[in-house]
């Protein structure tokens, strides 16, 4: 067997059949869906008469339409969102799929929710209508996203006409300086290779920074891969990933838990594999980072300058210092927000909220802008609130809402009004992705919340925190 990258094996593993020199009939073992990309899929199937292959494969969630206002029952007041939510409720009962329905006690982000019930399982291919699904690379599986189109073939055939990618390797060594994440490494990461830097490829990340963050913060970073425009990301499981599989996974016992170890131990590249592109980072050179504009890969170090237009860049940097309002030679220390949304797939996880906490505590929101956390699921809201991190927040002025895709992006109740500024921590600050002429700048859980307490941007690490060792 010649050598392999880990991306190849995972393919070869599920390669139905060839269909030519670069497309493979790729079969998946976990598709998830939600409200907003599936309903023509199942109008598709239901007008050509099709059952859903193989129900028990396929998990739903209402994740991006969903109001997060703090009270019980959740309905959606918008009809063509309620359509949806109820659409997509409908078409899970008739098909036997399982669904995460809008007041489900564990409903939440489709990203947030899989693993954390144990469903992404190293060597897994995972898809999803929707490109965040690179985030399940953190646990050494495959995911990506697809188009309506082809999740009604999924739905279909449980398989997928997938054109495969070339191989890219990103070796990261060093140590995290203290105050900084896996979301400033990967805003780096981004703003040095492009926002198209990673098209075409699997980017596989290793080196002993990488080995050294947790399986949550491995969440961020893959999560984030494709604001490079990678087609997957991945992490070779280690036994921090196995671990916290086998946490979560109680039907992986007796002999299926010994295949499922033999099997994952198989889970790296070869050391000969051949990758089209390798980059390698210091990951002591990293700092917190900050967006500037209005695309992922224009982002800064807190200490640097936004930049000049200049080169092949001059025209975007133009617009998007137009959109933003922002000059060059500037620094975005300083800089006033009307807004602090701390949520999303990228950010809403327990450790994202602990380290809120962190820097909230025994503090106060300014009372300049307005704070929202979103957490990322039903559990993680109620583990938060067992931990004492919820009545923290609360008690820092945070608002704390219902888990759901919220302010992310402006396709439900939460939406900045035109002109307003936000310090967020998600991961896309595209031209009023935030609501009509609002301003994103993308950041670390730890700076938005600095950014909370302060009114403007603020280095986090200057924060005099009693705890600063373990800000994130
Ligand atoms: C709505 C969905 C198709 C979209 C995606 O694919 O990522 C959304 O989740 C986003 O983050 O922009
Ligand atoms: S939280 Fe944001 S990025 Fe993630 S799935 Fe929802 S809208 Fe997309």
């Amino acid at each position: 067997m010649p050598s392999r990258t880990l991306y190849q094996k995972l393919v070869d593993s599920h390669t139905v059949t060839r269909l030519d020199d670069q497309n493979v009939l790729l079969f998946c073992d976990l598709h998830l869906m939600n409200e907003y990309t599936s309903p023509q899929a199942f109008a598709g199937l239901h007008e050509q008469g099709r059952e859903v292959l193989m129900p028990a494969q396929n998990v739903s969630t209402v994740s991006h339409v969903i109001p997060t206002h703090p009270v019980a029952n959740r309905i959606i007041q918008n009809p063509a969102a309620a359509l949806q939510a109820s659409n997509l409720k409908r078409n899970c009962v008739r098909h036997g799929i399982p669904l995460f329905d809008t007041n489900d006690a564990l409903q939440g982000i489709e990203h947030i929710i899989a693993p954390e019930h144990g469903m992404i399982r190293p060597g897994m291919v995972v898809i999803c209508g929707d490109s965040h699904t690179t985030t399940y690379g953190a646990l050494g599986a495959l995911g990506f996203g697809i188009g309506t189109s082809e999740v009604e073939h999924v739905l279909a055939t449980q398989t997928l006409v997938y054109r495969t990618a070339d191989d890219m390797r990103i070796r990261v060594d060093g140590r995290l300086p203290i105050g900084t994440t896996s979301k400033d490494l990967i805003l780096m990461v981004i703003s040095r290779i492009s926002a198209q830097g990673a098209r075409g490829h699997a980017v596989e990340f290793c080196g002993s920074a990488i080995d050294a963050l947790s399986i949550e913060a491995r969440f961020t970073l893959c999560n984030m891969t494709v604001e490079a425009g990678a087609r997957g990301a991945l992490i070779a499981p280690d036994q921090a990933a196995i671990d916290y599989v086998l946490a979560r996974a109680p039907d992986i016992n007796g002999d299926i838990r010994d295949r499922a170890l033999a099997h994952w131990a198989t889970l790296f590249s070869d050391d000969d594999a051949v990758f089209h592109i390798e980059h390698r980072f210091d990951a002591s050179d990293v700092a917190p980072h900050v967006t500037w504009g209005t695309s992922p890969d224009q982002a800064i170090p807190i200490n640097g300058n936004v930049p000049a237009p200049g080169g092949s860049q001059r025209l975007s940097t133009e617009q998007a210092l137009r959109y933003t309002g922002l000059q060059a030679g500037m620094t975005l220390e300083g800089l006033k927000v009307d807004h602090v949304f701390i949520g999303s797939c990228t950010n809403a996880r327990i450790e994202d909220l602990r380290a809120v906490a962190k820097v909230v505590e025994g503090r106060h929101v300014s009372p300049t802008l307005r704070a929202m956390v979103v957490p990322g699921s039903g559990a993680v809201k109620v583990q938060a609130e067992a931990e004492g991190i919820a009545q923290i927040l609360i008690d820092a002025g945070l608002e704390w809402r219902q888990p759901g895709c919220s302010m992310c992006l402006a396709m439900n109740d939460d939406i900045l009004s035109p002109g307003q500024r936000c310090a967020s921590t998600t991961n896309r600050n595209f031209e009023g992705r935030q609501g009509r002429g609002a301003v994103t700048h993308l950041m670390s859980p730890a700076m938005a919340a600095a950014a909370a307490i302060t009114g403007h941007i603020t280095d986090v690490r200057h924060m005099d925190l009693a705890t600063s060792e373990s800000i994130a």
